[in-house]
Order: C-alpha cells, then sequence, then structure tokens
C-alpha cells in the first residue's frame, strides 16, 4: 500500500480498488480530488500498458535480432567452414543452388549446362542442391584423381530415393557399395557372361549378327509399303534375343508378332525407368521427406521395375522347375540347364553358404534387371547415333563399307576376329561414343575426407563426374562438336582406348565401378553395326534427306536422340 494527499484529502491506495478516502475537505473537493485520483490512476495504468507493450515489442525484435544472428553466424560458418571445399556459385541458405541449377537446366541439358558453370568455377566445382554437396568433375586432370588416385575412397554410392522402389538398391549392382555382396556380383557377370575369355568363342557374337539380320528382314517385310524402319527398334530386339539367350539359355519364347511386342515392352520399360530414376525430386535433395514420397517417383520406379522382375521371374521359376526335372530338360524341353548366367546364379544360390553374398531370388533378380536395363538402354542408343552420323556423312560411310568388305573378303559374317583389321570401324564407334556420351554423368560417394588440386572432398559428399564434359574439352578434343572418327586413327601407342587409363576417353566409366559389360558391349557395338552395314545399304526417307536428322537429345538413363532415327535398308545380295 502506498498513501498520498490531493487537496487535503489523503489518498490511500490500495493494490485491490486502487482509490479509497479518508476524511476531511468539502463536497467539491473531494469529487475533485476523486476525479484526479481516477485520472492519475488511468495514466498509471496506460503507461503500465505502454510498458508492457514496449517490453513485449523489444523482447519480440530481439529475439528475432537474435535468431537471425544465429542463423547468419551458422550459414558463414557452414561457409567459412567450407572455405576448403572446391569453388562453386555462392549457395543460398536451405536450397542452396537448387535455383541456379533449375535455371540453368531450364535452358539446356544439365550435361552441357553445368559443363558451361564448370568452365566459370573450375574442373572442380561445388553446388549445394538441398542439404547435398555434389562436387562436379570436368577435366581429365580432376578425374584421374577421382578414378585412379583416390577411387577406393570414391567409389562409394548414393541411390537416388527412385531406387528403394521394389527393394531394388538393395540388390542392384549399380548403386551398392564396393562391399562384400557387389564384389560377389561382379565376380559372377565376368565368370559366366561378361568375360574376354568367355565372349571370344564365336557363339554370342554370332548369335547377335543373326538377330540382327532376322530382325532388319522381318520389320522390311512388315513395313513393306514404305521400307523406313524405326533402326532402334531392330537395334534393341537384337540386343533382347542375344541378352536373353546368353542368360536364359533359351530364345525369348513367343510368337514373332508377340516377341515384338515383347521387345518393345521392354525396351519401354527401360527408357520409362531411366526417365523416373533421373525425375529431379524432392526426396534427394532433403532426405528427411523421402519417406512421404511426395511426388510418387519411388512408387512409379517400383510399377515399371515390378513389371520386369515378372518377366524375370517366369524364366526363374521355369529354370527352377527345369533343373528339379531333369528328365524333361535330357529330353531337350526348354531351357534345361545350359550355362547361361542363370543357371550358374542358380547353381551358386543352390550351394550358397554366405560366401556368395547371399544369392537369393531377389538378388538373382535384381543382378538380371541390371544387366537386361543396362544393354537395352546402351547399345540400341549408341548403333542409333552411330547411324545417324554415317547417314549425314557419306564419305565416312563408304569409307567403313569398303574396310568391311575389304576384310570379310565376301563372307556374310564380319568375325569379331576380324577387328584388328578393322581400324576404321572402332574408330566411328569411339567417336560415337565420346560425340554421343550415353551415360554423361557418373555419380559416385566420398566414403572419406579426400584431397584432390588442394581442396578438400568432405566425407559422405556427391562426386559427379561430367564425361560428358571430358568428351568435349576443346583442349583436348579439336572441334569437339564434329564428328570426326579419323581422331582415334592414332595407332600403336598412340591409339586412345576406353578401357579406363585414358582418362580423356572414359565413355565405360574408369576404376573400379568401370563398366561390367564392357567387354560384352565392345562386341555388340561392333558386330552389330558391322552387320548393318555389311549387308544392307541404308538410306534416309525422303524429306529427312533434304533437311538433315534430327539430332536433339534426350536424357534418361542414358541419352537418346530425342526423335528416333528411321532409315530404309536394303539387303545385299552375299554371293
Ligand atoms: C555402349 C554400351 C555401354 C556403355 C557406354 C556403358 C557405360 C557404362 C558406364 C559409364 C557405367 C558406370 C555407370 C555408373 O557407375 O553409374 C556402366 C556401369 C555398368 N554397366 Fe555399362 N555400358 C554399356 C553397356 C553395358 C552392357 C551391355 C552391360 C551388361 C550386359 C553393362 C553393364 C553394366 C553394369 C552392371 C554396370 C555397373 C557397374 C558397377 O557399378 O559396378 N553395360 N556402364
Amino acid at each position: 500500500m502506498r498513501q498520498c494527499s490531493v487537496d487535503g484529502v489523503d489518498l490511500v491506495r490500495s493494490s485491490s480498488l486502487n482509490i479509497s478516502v479518508s476524511t476531511c475537505g468539502g463536497r467539491r473537493g473531494t469529487i475533485l480530488a476523486l476525479s484526479l485520483i481516477h485520472k492519475a490512476s488511468a495514466r498509471s495504468r496506460v503507461a503500465a500498458a505502454r510498458a508492457t507493450t514496449m517490453a513485449f515489442f523489444i523482447a519480440c525484435v530481439s529475439s528475432l535480432v537474435l535468431l537471425f544472428l544465429l542463423f547468419l553466424s551458422r550459414y558463414l560458418f557452414q561457409l567459412l567452414g567450407s572455405s576448403r571445399l572446391p569453388p562453386g556459385p555462392l549457395p543460398l541458405p536451405v536450397i542452396g543452388n537448387l535455383l541456379d541449377v533449375a535455371a540453368l537446366t531450364g535452358r539446356h541439358l544439365p550435361h552441357r549446362s553445368l559443363a558451361r558453370l564448370a568452365a566459370r568455377h573450375g574442373p572442380l566445382m561445388t553446388l549445394r542442391l538441398g542439404r547435398a554437396v555434389v562436387i562436379f568433375v570436368s577435366s581429365p586432370d580432376a578425374a584421374r584423381e577421382v578414378l585412379q588416385t583416390h577411387n577406393a575412397s570414391l567409389a562409394g554410392r548414393i541411390p537416388p530415393d527412385a531406387w528403394h522402389g521394389a527393394g531394388h538398391a538393395a540388390n542392384s549392382v549399380f548403386v551398392l557399395p564396393p562391399h562384400h555382396k557387389w564384389r560377389s556380383l561382379r565376380r559372377i557377370g565376368t565368370e559366366h557372361l561378361l568375360s574376354p575369355r568367355r565372349l571370344d568363342g564365336l557363339r554370342p557374337v554370332r548369335l547377335l549378327q543373326d538377330a540382327v539380320v532376322s530382325h532388319v528382314s522381318s520389320e522390311l517385310a512388315a513395313e513393306a509399303s514404305s521400307g523406313v524402319l524405326v533402326v532402334g527398334h531392330v537395334a534393341s530386339a537384337a540386343t533382347v534375343d542375344m541378352l536373353w539367350q546368353a542368360m536364359f539359355g533359351c530364345q525369348v519364347e513367343l510368337d514373332a508378332s508377340a516377341a515384338t511386342s515383347a521387345y518393345r515392352e521392354l525396351h519401354g520399360l527401360a527408357r520409362d525407368l531411366g526417365a523416373i530414376g533421373l525425375t529431379p525430386n524432392v526426396s534427394d535433395f532433403f532426405p528427411v521427406l523421402a519417406a512421404a514420397d511426395l511426388q510418387g517417383v519411388r512408387r512409379s520406379f517400383a510399377r515399371k521395375l515390378g513389371r520386369l522382375y515378372q518377366l524375370i521371374d517366369v524364366q526363374i521359376q521355369r529354370q527352377r522347375r527345369h533343373r528339379r526335372e531333369s528328365a524333361a530338360a535330357a529330353s531337350g524341353g526348354g531351357c534345361g540347364k545350359n550355362g547361361g548366367l542363370l543357371d550358374a546364379m542358380l547353381d551358386m544360390s543352390d550351394e550358397d553358404d554366405g560366401a556368395a553374398g547371399g544369392m537369393n531370388n531377389d538378388t538373382i533378380r535384381a543382378f538380371l534387371a541390371d544387366l537386361l536395363l543396362a544393354a537395352i538402354e546402351t547399345i540400341p542408343n549408341a548403333i542409333e547415333w552411330a547411324m545417324a552420323e554415317l547417314l549425314q556423312n557419306p564419305n565416312t560411310m563408304r569409307r567403313l563399307k569398303e574396310e568391311l568388305r575389304s576384310v570379310s573378303g565376301g563372307k556374310t559374317h564380319v568375325d569379331y576376329s576380324d577387328m584388328d583389321h578393322l581400324p576404321f570401324l572402332r574408330a566411328v564407334i569411339k567417336e560415337t561414343l565420346r560425340l554421343h556420351t550415353l551415360v554423361p554423368f557418373v555419380p559416385n560417394k566420398a566414403d572419406a575426407v579426400v584431397r584432390v588440386h588442394g581442396y578438400t572432398i568432405p566425407r559422405g559428399s556427391t562426386v559427379i563426374v561430367n564425361v560428358w564434359a571430358i568428351h568435349h574439352d576443346a583442349e583436348v578434343w579439336p572441334e569437339p562438336d564434329t564428328f570426326i572418327p579419323g581422331r582415334f586413327m592414332g595407332g600403336g601407342n598412340n591409339e586412345v582406348h576406353f578401357l579406363g587409363a585414358d582418362l580423356q576417353f572414359i565413355p565405360f566409366n574408369a576404376g573400379r565401378r568401370i563398366c561390367l559389360g564392357l567387354p560384352l558391349a565392345s562386341r555388340m557395338l561392333h558386330a552389330m553395326l558391322a552387320t548393318l552395314l555389311h549387308r544392307f545399304e541404308w538410306v534416309l526417307p525422303p524429306g529427312v534427306a533434304e533437311n538433315g536428322v534430327d539430332m536433339s537429345e534426350k536424357i534418361g538413363m542414358t541419352m537418346s536422340m530425342a526423335n528416333p532415327l528411321k532409315a530404309i535398308p536394303k539387303p545385299i545380295c552375299m554371293t
């Protein structure tokens, strides 16, 4: 309680009612005193309210300032703390460089726009994509550090979230970490299908050549009126035919029209899966949101992959049945035990005591799916690009056909053993793989901190080799955008190979994760292109010949022609 006096009135301020009047003075004085008391108390209430508001305001502002300072210091700390990272455009808080990348890739395909950005920032360039630190590698020198010198620490994988669909990531050789299971799969693939020793027997190559001739002929018969074929369809049908036999030991057992739709379905599945796998996905940039699969990318991937799994499961069940019913196999029914890749994997799964890395149905199915996808996506696209270039470069086409004619000496088949005598064919294929880099980006994960060219690559970051940028580096490849097979005609020690040692030319990647199918792919490309040119004369359809082929690119799992190449074949009479 406090006491005061106004005009002779003693005022006692109580905490409850605030005012009480004691005595003395007249009525007027009392009223005046009361009104003064009232005013005084109102003023003090307003002042108190003001003070409270002010205090609240100051508290809010200072909290905001404090929050901002905290945020800023964390951001600066991150930037300064990462000052040893390779240079790159300044990232924004939270989203990093996502807007830069969106703006760039809106104008050009990602491999081209990121090559341009790297020209500004350097062959080692850092981008922050949401929470992810991504380092782009765009020169042969920097690629050597990543794919050779420090490859032991930089061969990990961060599977895109989509690949978790149908549990694929847990078994896929493409994204498994470079440990036990991945090593077993690579060993099985190499021992039973993909080693040069296995492939040097004539069988797989001859199978492919026959498949090429038979598919071109049957498509020609179907398109008798126009004679125009989609080159990629023929190439993918022949690829599936050959690989199906190599994996399952039997042909795609369907009647002709169903078989055509099965090839197309497989081709479509491979393309769709590639496109889905590359969809920019918020789950990849902000893994905390991954469980929600906000864009449904993982679900779409699982749906498409599920269909491919179904097709493979039919073969696995059939093969298991035939293995049980050895009598039926002996009488030649179905695939039987046939030495195909699936058979070898089933042998291992029957004996698996853990040493084979857990060879069960899931692993077998995923591995076969990976091989099918890898081949269907790459071989037909490479053949399509090669044919598109040759059809627009008649002199190159003529020179190649002459080389094939002189080496084959009138035989119907150009054998792989002839390859040593076909340097121009080798050069055409290499130049195609350089100019039209089928796999423009190879992503790796840093499993340890690594120092490259004085910069730090942090553990857990993604290190992407921009193979397209390396293949179009004007300092290494003069006139990088022109098709010049002659540049690969060095011969002898000067010949540049794609086996992983020459870092300026790495269409199959290099280091531990070099393409597992390289020996097969090399044979398939040479055999298929040689057969297409040796057995048929090709011309462009009317209209296309005058206006030129549309060479626009489309990026999926690999880079394909945006508009499939059409051409007219005419069988060459072999005497
Ligand atoms: C022109 C044809 C081909 C090209 C240009 C090519 C290119 C590549 C590249 C660049 C990689 C590394 C990708 C990465 O690490 O993300 C790769 C990996 C792989 N390729 Fe190929 N490839 C071709 C054909 C094939 C074929 C025919 C098969 C099998 C039938 C195959 C099976 C594989 C496998 C299994 C891997 C994963 C290797 C691993 O991570 O350990 N490829 N390929």
